[in-house]
């Protein structure tokens, strides 16, 4: 059996993927009252959950799992490990973040709470959307114990969810979680009516951020140049259905945006800028990010920022 902690759109795109491939599924949320009595979640319209997937609100029913994965929101993570006395032994955390509280990604968040489990990470290019579908996708599979990662990856993966693994945990999650970063960022550009040439312009440079600061915290470059970093941010920066892009596009715009949808990079630019500042890095994707959703600098402002910045060598 494997244990799904988050019936949101991720969680429940997992449960439907792994169970469609005839795995037991028990599905963990806090409220799954509606999900339970429909067997279609609000979040994934028109996907119906397979039988074998078992839903419930009790976390005891998790125990014996060969693997949990975590599908929470990062800034949620933290807190829910603290008091759900989950008991596993592989903890697959497949959220994209930095901590704000710790400054830290999943892996570290989960090790703390939890330092009996083996912690891996599942990322990459992939929407719950098109995973519920059961349209193709490659994801990484991140654990520093590469006989566990071994494990984990034939655990997880269908013959439509295809699995490649690494043993670098820290370079898998920096590019999930700075990429949303980008995202953001090239949403502004769009909402601001710059153009695709200033998109592809932003993207490299995020992408050159991303790159340094995951190096210097320790993340090898080909992980970053991997589905987890390069392709994600590919897909993020160019997809109408990314929610950290539209978020960027309603910033860049100058319209709302609604405040219940989950936009990891959001939180994740203010932990970045605070550790790139600690760290004594130039990050100014991120911090013109930051600037904004912290409302500390107008449009016109930020975009004149990133223009105006000396010419260097590239
Ligand atoms: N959606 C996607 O396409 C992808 C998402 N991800 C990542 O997956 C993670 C989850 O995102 P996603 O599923 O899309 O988000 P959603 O907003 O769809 O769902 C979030 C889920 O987390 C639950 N939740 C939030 N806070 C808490 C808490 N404190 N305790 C318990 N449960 C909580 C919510 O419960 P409730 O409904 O009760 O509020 C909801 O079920 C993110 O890090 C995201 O980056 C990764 C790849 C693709
Ligand atoms: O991480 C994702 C795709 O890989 C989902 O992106 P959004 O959270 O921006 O929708």
């Amino acid at each position: 059996m494997i244990g799904v902690v988050g019936a949101g759109a991720f969680g429940t795109a997992l449960a439907v993927a792994l169970a469609r491939d005839g795995r037991a599924v028990r599905l963990w949320g806090r409220d799954v009252t509606a999900l339970a009595a429909r067997r279609e979640s609000a979040r994934l319209a028109g996907v119906r959950l397979p039988e074998n997937v078992t839903i419930t609100a009790e976390i005891a029913d998790l125990r014996g799992a060969e693997a949990v994965l975590l599908s929470l929101p990062m800034q949620a993570l933290g807190g829910f490990l603290a008091h759900a006395g989950l008991q596993a032994e592989r903890l697959v955390a497949c959220c994209k973040g930095v901590d704000l509280r710790t400054l830290t990604g999943p892996a570290a968040v989960i090790a703390a709470a939890c330092p009996d489990a083996t912690v891996a990470l599942l990322t990459g290019p992939s929407f719950a959307a098109d995973i519920a579908r059961g349209l193709p996708t490659a994801l990484t599979l991140a654990c520093a114990d590469e006989a566990e990662g071994e494990r984990l990856q034939h655990l997880l993966a269908t013959p439509v969810l295809r699995l490649y693994r690494t043993a670098d945990v820290a370079g898998a999650e920096l590019g999930g979680a700075l990429k949303n970063v980008v995202a953001i960022a090239a949403g502004v550009v769009i909402g601001a009516g710059l153009g695709d040439s200033a998109r592809a312009a932003l993207m490299t440079r995020g992408y050159a951020e991303m790159v340094r600061l995951a190096l210097s915290l320790g993340a090898r470059a080909e992980t970053l140049a991997g589905l987890s970093g390069f392709g994600d941010l590919v897909l993020t920066c160019t997809s109408e259905q990314s929610r950290n892009f539209r978020f960027g596009r309603a910033l860049g715009a100058g319209a709302g945006f609604d405040p219940t949808v989950t936009v990891e990079g959001a939180a994740t630019a203010r932990a970045v800028a605070r550790l790139a500042a600690e760290r004594g890095m130039d990050m100014p994707v991120t911090a013109m990010v930051a600037a904004l959703v912290d409302g500390g600098i107008d449009l016109s402002a930020a975009i004149q920022s990133l223009l105006s910045r000396p010419l260097k060598a590239e």
